[in-house]
């Protein structure tokens, strides 16, 4: 295995209960997660992983599929599992199905067993199971007195976190029968991506960003997450969500609000999401005029022959879709917050499946300067720009204005680029989970973030059912429909290129840029 860079620290003793233990999740994402920080010896000596589902399993078998997830999922060789006798010693397994009392007090007679060790009866619950089960799961745990404990009590929870505000209030009110906010531990896994964590840093511990962030420097702000791959077996969740609810609603508001939060008196928690929170008080909401305007969905059809989409499906092609469906695939809209810091800035966000490359970026674009001295070939000095790269390729470029060698005042684009190892840094999950362990909740989702967040989703998915904002298409391997251009060119502005995990691309495109430069005298 290559060397990972490190998070400090021991996570403390406890019990982590794994509902959904058998499913995608936990193999994909969890079980690496896990056996990473045990290689990394974050995790103490008294501590077990209590996997739970509805099949019946022994301890061995348990452990043998967690050992082939590592091997699948991992990026893990053999060679690599030479710990995993040690690793597999914390495994047991229990069998619970979601509503079967028997199988709670079941479960709370093994961490009982598990706790006579000695360890502090910290109890950690995490529900890796299809959303209808979190309430009553929640419910069930609280009455067969699992969450009651002299240790810590805590509860993550995967999304979605409803479907709208009102599904989402009815399950939170399940939750808080069950659990303290402050031990409820909502998951957004971009918030456990470490260039969205870093954003905190670039911004608050740089002085020269400070005083150009806001609306007099900055023209506007495009958040892009585009992916390659389409619905794949997730039909029957995709079909009931949409690209609106399960991105915009989640991952790119959060984006939405590290870049335009107020810096935090301090940097705890509740200080972090308090600024947070405020961004989305402040988001202007459409009603269903306002949706035609700024928003724009699209469903993609099957990839055109010759271009990078060859071959692909249309969504409604793909197994479990219907042939009429009216979901949407892709979702771009112009958002606007209203406040002193950002007023007249547009924030636009696109994402969406089946698009040309995989890639989550940021870009913040700088006014242009009040007079041009200078000029390109196109007739005009290009803006500045900070590029924030999240995804695949984690990093971040400036984009400057700087005289081309050997010219008397040719001016070319350059970039101050900074890039980091994406490949051996932790993955969110990890992150995530070892925050939850330290009981550390600000890269996790609030109540309140997530109730506005769905007031200001619902308005616009009214929009969309009642066909205020036409579905447009749009074909596999391509940058969504060309609404998506126009909504940003009527601002006079253009979608900047977004790069995949090739960090060398920012390199040629601004080398092709600066070989178009014609020599100018100014
Ligand atoms: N998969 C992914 O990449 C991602 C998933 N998520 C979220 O994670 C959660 C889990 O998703 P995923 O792992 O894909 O789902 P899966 O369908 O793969 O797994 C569901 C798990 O729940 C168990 N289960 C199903 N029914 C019951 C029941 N009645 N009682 C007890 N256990 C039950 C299943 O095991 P058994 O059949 O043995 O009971 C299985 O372990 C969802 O909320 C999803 O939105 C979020 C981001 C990414
Ligand atoms: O939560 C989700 O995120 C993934 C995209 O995550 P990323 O880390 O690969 O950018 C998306 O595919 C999925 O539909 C959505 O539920």
């Amino acid at each position: 295995m290559n060397e990972i860079h490190t998070i400090e620290g021991l996570a403390p003793e406890h019990t982590l209960v794994l509902f959904g233990a058998t499913g995608d999740l936990a193999r994909r994402k969890l079980y690496p997660a896990l056996y990473h920080m045990h290689m990394r010896d974050m995790l103490p000596e008294r501590f077990s992983i209590v996997g739970t589902a509805r099949r019946a399993l022994t301890d061995e078998a348990f452990v043998s599929e967690v050992r082939q997830a590592l091997l699948t999922y991992g990026k893990l060789s053999e060679q690599d599992l030479t710990d995993f006798p040690d690793f597999a010693k914390r495994l047991r397994y229990q069998a619970v199905h979601a509503d079967r009392k028997d199988d709670y007090a079941a479960l709370h007679e093994l961490v009982r067993e598990l706790e006579r060790d000695g360890r502090t009866p910290n109890r950690l619950f995490y529900l890796a199971m299809a959303p209808e089960f979190f309430g009553d799961v929640a419910l069930s745990i609280a009455a067969c007195g699992l969450s009651q404990s002299p240790g810590f009590c805590r509860l993550i929870i995967e999304k979605p976190f409803g479907r709208d505000f009102e599904t989402a209030q009815a399950l939170n009110e399940q939750l808080r029968q069950a659990f303290a906010e402050e031990d409820i531990y909502r998951i957004d896994h971009y918030l456990g991506k470490e260039m969205v964590q870093n954003i905190e840093v670039i911004r608050f511990a740089n002085s020269m960003f400070e005083p150009l962030w806001n609306n007099r420097s900055i023209a506007n702000v495009q958040i892009t997450s585009s992916e390659t791959v389409g619905v794949e077996d997730r039909a029957s969740y995709y079909e009931g969500a949409g690209a609106l609810r399960d991105m915009v609603q989640n991952h790119m508001l959060q984006m939405v609000m590290m870049i335009a939060m107020e810096p935090p008196s301090r940097l705890k928690t509740e200080a972090i999401r308090d600024e947070k929170v405020k961004v989305l008080r402040s988001l202007r909401r459409y009603g269903p005029h306002d949706v035609k305007e700024n928003v724009v969905r699209g469903q993609y059809t099957a990839g055109a022959e010759g271009e990078k989409g060859q071959g692909l499906p249309g969504y409604r092609q793909e197994h479990g879709v219907n042939a009429a469906s009216q979901t949407e695939t892709f979702v771009a809209a112009r958002l606007f917050i209203d406040n002193f810091r950002w007023a007249g800035v547009p924030f636009y966000l696109r994402t969406g499946k089946r698009m040309a490359l995989k890639s989550t970026e940021i870009v913040i674009q700088f006014r242009d300067m009040p007079r041009d001295l200078y000029f390109n070939r196109d007739g005009q000095l290009g803006p500045n720009l900070l590029v924030i790269r999240v995804n695949p390729a984690e990093g971040m470029y400036m984009q400057l204005n700087a005289k081309k060698p050997g010219t008397e005042g040719s001016v070319v684009p350059i970039a101050m680029e900074f890039s980091q190892d994406a490949d051996n840094a932790p993955e969110a999950y990890e992150r995530l989970l070892y925050d939850a362990m330290r009981g550390d909740s600000t890269f996790f989702t609030r109540w309140d973030e997530v109730s506005l967040a769905w007031k200001f989703v619902d308005p616009i998915a009214e929009a969309f059912r009642e066909g205020d904002a036409p579905l447009e298409t749009y074909e596999a391997g391509t940058w969504g429909p060309d609404s998506a251009n126009a909504l940003v060119e009527k601002d006079g502005y253009r979608w900047w290129p977004v790069y995949g995990k090739d960090t060398s691309s920012v390199e040629d495109e601004l080398l092709r840029q600066q070989a178009r430069t014609l020599e100018v005298t100014p």
